[in-house]
């Protein structure tokens, strides 16, 4: 299975995905630059955190306007994982991939912690490694990270099993509902704010986020190895 991590100018956290892919879960793993044309040589996409473009105007909207997005755009409808993280989530959301946008946390401030979140659906792509209702400790570090949306669009999201994971015990950030992660429609296409690439070894304090690796490569090899 390959994975692409996508680097945009001011990702920072592209290296340490590529680390938790190649490293720790042990799989193919290139970086793409933003004005890539294709990404059909890859099984999955990583659009890792970072402060894109700087966070002009707001995180992630500059970077949407980027040549790989339509790219993304097409390895999401061919219903590929696509797994957005921090900056990455605020691209998905301001590309319209996902639903809803980001505030700036109700503090203000930029918070950089671990944080407990609850594995509300596990029956996704992402997910299926973990138990439902399993409380994993995973980093948060941003300063835009409060998830809001309309009423109707948080009704379709409680409806359709949409919200993957929720801040456990305290909400860091004011976001709506307790939301950290949220699927697209589909199912193909998670963004959150926690970062599971910082959680794949004991050495970084924990490895709750490798399930969700994982996961992905779970559900990639049930889909297209044959086994005998
Ligand atoms: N770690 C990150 O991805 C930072 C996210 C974003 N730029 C923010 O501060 O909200």
């Amino acid at each position: 299975m390959k994975f692409a991590v996508v680097v945009f100018p001011g990702s920072n956290c592209d290296v340490d995905m590529y680390h938790a892919i190649a490293d720790e879960l042990g799989e193919d793993v290139e970086y793409v630059w933003h004005d890539a044309e294709s990404l059909d040589e890859f099984d999955a996409i990583l659009l890792p955190g970072g402060f894109s473009y700087g966070d002009y105007l707001r995180s992630g909207a500059i970077a949407r306007f980027s040549n790989v997005m339509k790219a993304i755009k097409k390895a999401a409808d061919e219903g590929k994982p696509i797994l957005g993280v921090c900056n990455g989530f605020q691209i998905l959301l301001e590309a319209g991939l996902l639903p809803g946008a980001m505030r700036r946390n109700d503090t203000l401030t930029f918070i950089c912690r671990p944080v407990k979140l609850r594995v509300e659906n596990n029956a996704t792509m992402f997910t299926s490694q973990y138990e439902r209702g399993e409380i994993i400790t995973i980093p948060i570090a941003h300063g835009e990270g409060n998830y809001y949306c309309d009423e109707n669009t948080l009704h379709q999201l409680i409806a359709n099993n949409q919200i993957v994971f929720r801040y456990e015990g305290e909400n860091p950030n004011g976001s709506l509902q307790n939301i950290a992660g949220i699927v697209n429609e589909k199912g193909n296409v998670l963004g959150m704010m926690p970062h599971p690439e910082r959680a794949v070894h004991e050495l970084l304090g924990g490895a709750d986020g490798l399930k969700l690796f994982q996961s992905i490569v779970t559900y990639w090899r049930d889909a297209h190895v044959v086994t005998t």
